[in-house]
């Protein structure tokens, strides 16, 4: 199968994504994007033993070392930052030195964030192994971790240098993980691309069976879209907050029953429902596109009803730490049709009561 190359157009901080089977065999994007003479691998406990070699076989010649941190969501705190910083640090790392996140959106994530903030900001490369990090959180430059009281509530924006995607490790990722990173590739139709959410619908069974062809085609198009969206609203200051569709009822399921319980993946999927059912609520969208949209999770084997732990009162107190609100208003991202989201805070408070209130997206 061919290697696919796209691009974030960023002016001088342009980098390429590049897509196909077997990257990590191929010593030639990684060193292209590294550039000084060190480099450090951050990875976890799960995935070191499955990729990290054949990672580190591409740095001979360069001094390096690895970082390898516990696995999971509850991990993705600031305490974990010190291990990276420590390292670093020990090996005298300078600030011509790469950072290079290998693992899932948890270790992007965290490594991007250290990578941002190590002598004020050094190289990093991502090399993302689940299907959620290749389609979603490798691309864009958004990183950081959690706060008890939030998700993603300290970070940076630090764009990556390269992101390259070996299609194949998606071979050792378990069904439920590959069943929440199909939950962005999703977002991507309802938010402005009605023909993909249609393709989704056709080809979700090939997806689910892990057909090549199928999965690359489904990444390509969500690093096309997201990409695309990034270059145009790299902060957030307008459309990329579509990006959050879903999120605000996702990350408040994730912190109100704590981190790591639901995927992230998970969460967003039954926050894209609840989002999806507060737009019927409105009269935006019809009723029939909700059920559409269910039939799909459901399809997925993602799920559709918000956790009966977190009533209605709570969830509202969860939903309103989120970095869209402005000046204490809640910005919801919203439908008007699958393939057309839009970002306001102009709706009636009623429908969210209602939306929280039934478990609707049951
Ligand atoms: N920065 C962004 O734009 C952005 C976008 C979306 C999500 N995120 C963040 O990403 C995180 C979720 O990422 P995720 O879904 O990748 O979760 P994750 O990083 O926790 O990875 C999921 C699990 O899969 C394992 N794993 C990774 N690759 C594997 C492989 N090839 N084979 C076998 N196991 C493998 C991991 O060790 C982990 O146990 C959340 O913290 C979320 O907030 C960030
Ligand atoms: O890249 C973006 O922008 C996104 O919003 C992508 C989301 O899928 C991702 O989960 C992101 O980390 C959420 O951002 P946050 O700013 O709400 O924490
Ligand atoms: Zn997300």
């Amino acid at each position: 199968m061919r290697m696919i190359s796209l691009n974030v157009d960023l002016g001088e901080r342009t980098y390429p994504i590049l897509i196909g089977p077997n990257l990590l065999d191929d010593p030639e994007p990684l060193r292209r994007a590294i550039g000084g003479v060190s480099a450090v691998v951050v990875s976890n406990e799960t995935v070191a033993p499955l990729y990290l070699e054949r990672v580190q076989a591409h740095l001979a010649g360069l001094r390096h070392e690895a970082v390898v941190l516990p696995d999971g969501e509850a991990y993705k705190t600031l305490d974990i930052l010190d291990p990276i910083y420590s390292a670093l640090l020990k090996g005298r790392h300078d600030r011509h030195t790469t950072l290079i996140a290998l693992g899932g959106g948890v270790i992007g994530d965290i490594t991007g964030f250290a990578a941002a903030t190590y002598q004020r900001g050094v190289n990093f490369v991502q090399i993302p192994t689940t299907l959620l990090a290749q389609v979603d959180s490798s691309v864009g430059g958004k990183t950081g971790v959690n706060h008890p009281f939030g998700k993603n509530m300290i970070g940076a924006f630090h764009q990556p240098r390269a992101v390259i995607i070996d299609t194949r490790t998606l071979d050792t990722l378990p069904d439920r993980e590959l069943s929440a990173g199909i939950a962005e590739v999703i977002k991507y139709g309802l938010i402005n691309d009605a023909p993909f959410f249609e393709w989704l619908e056709r080809h979700m069974d090939d997806l689910l069976a892990r057909e090549p062809a199928a999965l690359s085609h489904a990444i390509e198009r969500s690093c096309l879209n997201k990409a695309r969206i990034v270059a145009a609203d790299e902060r957030e200051a307008g459309a990329r907050a579509l990006l959050n569709l879903g999120h605000t009822f996702g990350h408040a399921i994730e912190t109100g029953m704590g981190y790591g319980q639901w995927l992230h993946g998970e969460a967003v999927a039954c926050g894209m429902l609840m989002a999806a059912t507060m737009s019927a609520e409105l009269g935006w969208l019809p009723h029939t596109e909700v059920a559409r949209l269910r039939t799909l999770l459901l399809r997925t084997h993602l799920p559709v009803t918000p956790p009966a732990e977190l009533a209605p009162e709570r969830f509202r107190a969860l939903m309103a730490v989120d970095k869209k609100v402005i000046d204490g208003a809640l910005r919801l991202v919203l439908l008007r049709a699958i393939g057309q989201a839009l970002v306001t805070a102009d709706f009636d408070p009623a429908a969210l009561e209602r939306t929280l209130a039934t478990p609707a997206a049951a």
